[in-house]
Formats: structure tokens, C-alpha cells, sequence
């Protein structure tokens, strides 16, 4: 039996793919998505992590469990872990990290940056994704601070911003700017399937494309020469489908 304050909510792990976004994209990497958030995105593509009615699909596992699993889907080989969820700063991740890490494996995770963790110095990655109006939430931006804080040292750390509209943008430079000396990923938002889960929802591409394209616009007149424009590699190649 694992002790409760030690167990790791896990919604799925998966892998190896490769990195869909942001500054790994392209990367051979094995995802651990953690069950449960702090936040609801309006648009959230991954609310089978997020809403309590898919708590049935998640389950509690002990690090040394969820490690075995992970070492099984790589061959023992090291790759790059993602860490990802639903908010993975609320597991106990700690003593993931030291045990990946004695196997030479490298990790990333992704958060909004709600919530700061001291072992977050321990992570090779840290990708603090705060969210724009279009998602409903509100930033806490001192407990975005504490995140960057809690970072400080070995991790490398960058800014990852979903863009849907105007507005996005705009609350895009204005976290790029409070933050200038972190790399800046922009990603077109994608709308979420109509039911959490469903893999077979079909993508708006159109859309995603046309956002792609008018964010190239809106980087290339503002001068913005230091932000990087990506899709989601991964929504492109496979759509909704999970698991990849
Ligand atoms: C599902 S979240 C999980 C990690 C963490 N909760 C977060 O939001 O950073 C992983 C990444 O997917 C992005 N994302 C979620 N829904 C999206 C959508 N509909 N279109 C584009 N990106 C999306 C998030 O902004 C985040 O960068
Ligand atoms: N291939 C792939 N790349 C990703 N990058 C971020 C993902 C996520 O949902 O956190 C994700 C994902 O689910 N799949
Ligand atoms: S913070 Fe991340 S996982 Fe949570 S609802 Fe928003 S996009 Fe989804
Ligand atoms: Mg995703």
C-alpha cells in the first residue's frame, strides 16, 4: 500500500512520441499525465486530467511504480520525461526526479505556474505556461513569481503562451515582458472537442492555421524577434487522439 502523501495521481503515461510544443518540440520523449487541476481552462484540451467525472480513469501510484512504467516504455534507455497533467505541480514529484535522475533520464514539466514546488530546482526543464484571458483563468503573479523563484538554478525555464485572439496577445507580451530574460514560446490555441476525451472529435485545422499565420503577422510587424512561433506539432500529425 502506498503512503497517501507520497502516492502520484497519474490520468496516463505515454510514450515514446515526440515533444509536440514549445521549446522541446520534436524531441523523443515519454509523457506522465497527472490527474487533477487548480485551474479549468475554458478551452482546455485535456479535461479527461482535469474534471473530477474522469477521476475513475486515473490511478494512484507509487514513484517507484510509476518509474518502472516509465523505464519499461523507454527500454531502460534515458529520454526525456514530461510532466504534464492537469497541474503536475500538486503531486508529490520529488522523489521521481531523484530516482529518473539516477538512471540518467532528463525531465521536463509543464505548469501555469499557480503553485511553486523547492523541487522544481531539480527538474532540467521547467515550461510555465500562464494563461490568457480567453481561458477564464486569472494570473496570480506572485505565485508566478514563486515558480520562477523556486526554478532558480539548474533548470532551464521558458515562457509557453496559447494565443486565441487579440487579447491573448496582448497578455502575451505582457508576460514576456515581465519576464525578459526567458525564452518565449507563442502557440495558436486549438479549440477543444465538444466532449473531454473524445479522440475522434475532428480538429478546426483551418482555424489553427489561420491563427498559425496571423501570429506570424502580429510577431513580424511588432518587431518581436525574440519570440518563437509554433503549432501544436502533435495536434497537427495525430488531431485529438490520446496517448500520442
Ligand atoms: C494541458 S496543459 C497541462 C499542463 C498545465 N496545466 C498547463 O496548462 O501548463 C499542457 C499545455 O497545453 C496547452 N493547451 C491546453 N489546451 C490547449 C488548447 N486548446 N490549445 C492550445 N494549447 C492548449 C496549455 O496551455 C499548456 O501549455
Ligand atoms: N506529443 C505531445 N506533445 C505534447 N506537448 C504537450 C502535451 C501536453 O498535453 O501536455 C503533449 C501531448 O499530449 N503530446
Ligand atoms: S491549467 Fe492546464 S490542465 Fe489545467 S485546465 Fe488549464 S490547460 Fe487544462
Ligand atoms: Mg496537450
Amino acid at each position: 500500500m502506498t503512503a497517501p502523501h507520497t502516492a502520484i495521481r497519474v490520468s496516463e503515461i505515454f510514450g515514446p512520441t515526440i515533444q509536440g510544443e514549445g521549446m522541446l518540440i520534436g524531441l523523443p520523449t515519454v509523457f506522465v499525465r497527472t490527474g487533477g487541476c487548480d485551474y479549468r481552462c475554458s478551452w482546455c484540451d485535456s479535461l479527461y486530467a482535469v474534471d473530477s467525472r474522469f477521476r475513475h480513469e486515473w490511478e494512484m501510484m507509487s514513484t517507484d511504480a510509476l518509474w518502472q512504467k516509465v523505464v519499461a516504455l523507454s527500454g531502460g534507455r534515458p529520454v526525456m520525461v514530461s510532466l504534464s497533467g492537469g497541474n503536475p505541480a500538486i503531486q508529490p514529484l520529488g522523489a521521481l526526479l531523484d530516482r529518473g535522475h539516477r538512471d540518467g533520464y532528463r525531465f521536463a514539466l509543464e505548469t501555469q505556474g499557480s503553485v511553486a514546488r523547492n523541487w522544481f530546482a531539480e527538474l532540467d526543464v521547467l515550461v510555465l505556461s500562464p494563461k490568457p484571458p480567453s481561458s477564464e483563468m486569472a494570473t496570480d503573479w506572485a505565485a508566478f513569481d514563486a515558480c520562477v523563484e523556486a526554478a532558480r538554478g539548474r533548470p532551464q525555464i521558458a515562457l509557453k503562451l496559447v494565443v486565441f485572439d487579440d487579447t491573448d496577445y496582448a497578455y502575451a507580451r505582457d508576460a514576456a515582458a515581465r519576464y525578459p530574460r526567458l525564452p518565449v514560446y507563442l502557440q495558436p490555441g486549438n479549440h477543444t472537442p465538444p466532449r473531454p476525451g473524445d479522440e475522434n472529435a475532428p480538429i478546426d485545422m483551418n482555424g489553427v492555421m489561420k491563427r498559425m499565420e496571423w501570429l506570424v503577422e502580429e510577431v513580424t510587424r511588432d518587431r518581436w524577434f525574440d519570440a518563437r512561433v509554433l503549432p501544436q506539432l502533435h495536434v497537427l500529425l495525430w488531431g485529438n487522439k490520446r496517448g500520442v
